[in-house]
């Protein structure tokens, strides 16, 4: 047995555990249907140190509906008895005022999942105004450099409601998760070629965080014994990679559904947590992380407002879309399908917070 390197390891968790050399001040974080499926994952996930890092002292707010006040509480009462150093505060609320007084990250999972045989965007008519009131609530309490994440669905469409909702937020705050996505791609072609799922980079998930999501390999690679890889060349199978992979990252949570009964919970949070670590913490030199950001009328020629997963690159807490990546015929083709389905997203969704 080579017990140095199984020192070298134990050392290197014990320092990535070890909340020591706290120096920031706390990040204020609130999580909207905390008591929920996914909030229930996440708000512990967030006390181990898995959105800020190891050293980020949170005060975290835990924001429910008053029906769910003794949920609330019973989440609460776990996530104390977990004795999380990282938590300096934890604050359960019913109120938006003083659940976003001040906050810095915004994480907004409270919102009707979808159940077997329906599709994200039946959840509209039911969700689209709690973004409605939640980008209103944003706008009169958060800090105007809140950074927020929507995670209800159709998360795109409601993180361009929450945003218009909250005028004098930039709109380069709001974002949607579509980290979910690209873990379960990046999951699926490491199991493929027998590769370690760290080691499989640059999957881009294109669109809608629904079945007209595009994944895509064209830039993705896999490292292995010390040599890159290109995913296409490695796989050699482009039908697969262009329909039945392209099919099973899409329908992905609906697989999950139809075996649960309940909709994607633990995957959810995680990919919070590493949505928000990338934002915030930084990306990897040159690798991209798939995020949904809205558009200004000039990224990849879309000329519309909508909110679309594109690959991203974040520093210093900015992100920039990774820009100038050609399309061939295929993935244009791909790509108009589910800015389509966006459009129509938008105008249904305005139909319900905007009613003429
Ligand atoms: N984008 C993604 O990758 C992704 C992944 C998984 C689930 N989701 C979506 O996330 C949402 C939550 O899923 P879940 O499984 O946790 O659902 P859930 O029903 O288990 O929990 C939702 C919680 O939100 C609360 N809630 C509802 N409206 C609220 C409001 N206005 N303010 C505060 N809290 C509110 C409810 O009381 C409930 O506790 C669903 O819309 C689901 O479809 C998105
Ligand atoms: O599929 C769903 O409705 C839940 C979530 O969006 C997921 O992708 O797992």
């Amino acid at each position: 047995m080579d017990s140095s390197a199984t020192t070298r390891r134990l050392q290197h968790l014990s320092r990535h555990f070890k909340a020591s050399n706290i120096t920031t001040p706390p990040v204020r974080v609130t999580v909207t249907g905390a008591a929920g499926n996914i909030g229930y994952a996440l708000v512990h996930m967030i006390g181990q140190g898995r959105l800020l890092g190891p050293n980020q002292q949170i005060i975290l707010t835990l924001l429910e509906l008053p029906m769910a006040k003794d949920q609330l509480e019973g989440t609460m009462m776990e996530l104390r008895d977990c004795a999380f150093p990282l938590l300096k505060e934890i604050k359960g609320t019913t109120q938006y005022d003083q659940g976003f007084m001040g906050c810095d990250i915004a994480i907004l999972v409270g919102a009707k999942p979808r159940g077997p045989g329906m599709e994200r965007k039946d959840l509209l008519a039911a969700n689209a105004r709690i973004f409605k009131e939640q980008g209103e609530a944003l706008e009169k309490y958060a800090s105007r450099n809140v950074k927020v994440l929507v995670v209800g669905n159709p998360a795109n469409t409601n993180a361009l409601i929450t945003a218009h909702f909250a005028p004098s937020i930039p709109k380069s705050n709001f974002t949607a998760l579509t980290r979910l996505d690209q873990n379960r791609a990046q999951s699926i072609v490491a199991q493929r070629v027998s590769a370690n799922v760290e080691d499989v980079r640059n999957i881009i998930i294109w669109g809608n965080h629904s079945t007209t999501q595009f994944a895509d390999v064209s830039q993705a690679t896999v490292q292995q014994n010390g040599i890159s890889y290109t995913v296409r060349g490695l796989v050699a199978d482009d039908a697969w990679l262009q329909k039945a992979f392209v099919e099973q990252v899409a329908k992905r949570g609906g697989a999950i559904i139809e075996k649960r009964k309940a909709s994607s919970a633990a995957s959810a949070a995680s990919a919070v947590c590493d949505h928000i670590h990338d934002w915030l913490i930084g990306t990897d030199n040159g690798t991209f992380v798939s995020m949904g950001v809205i558009t200004d009328g000039k990224l990849y020629g879309i000329k519309e407002q909508v909110c679309f997963s594109f690959p991203c690159i974040c520093k210093d807490g900015n992100i920039k879309v990774v820009e100038g990546l050609k399309w061939d015929q295929f993935q244009q083709s791909m790509i108009d399908k589910t800015l389509k389905e966006l459009l129509e997203e938008k105008e249904m969704a305005l139909s319900v917070v905007i009613p003429k």
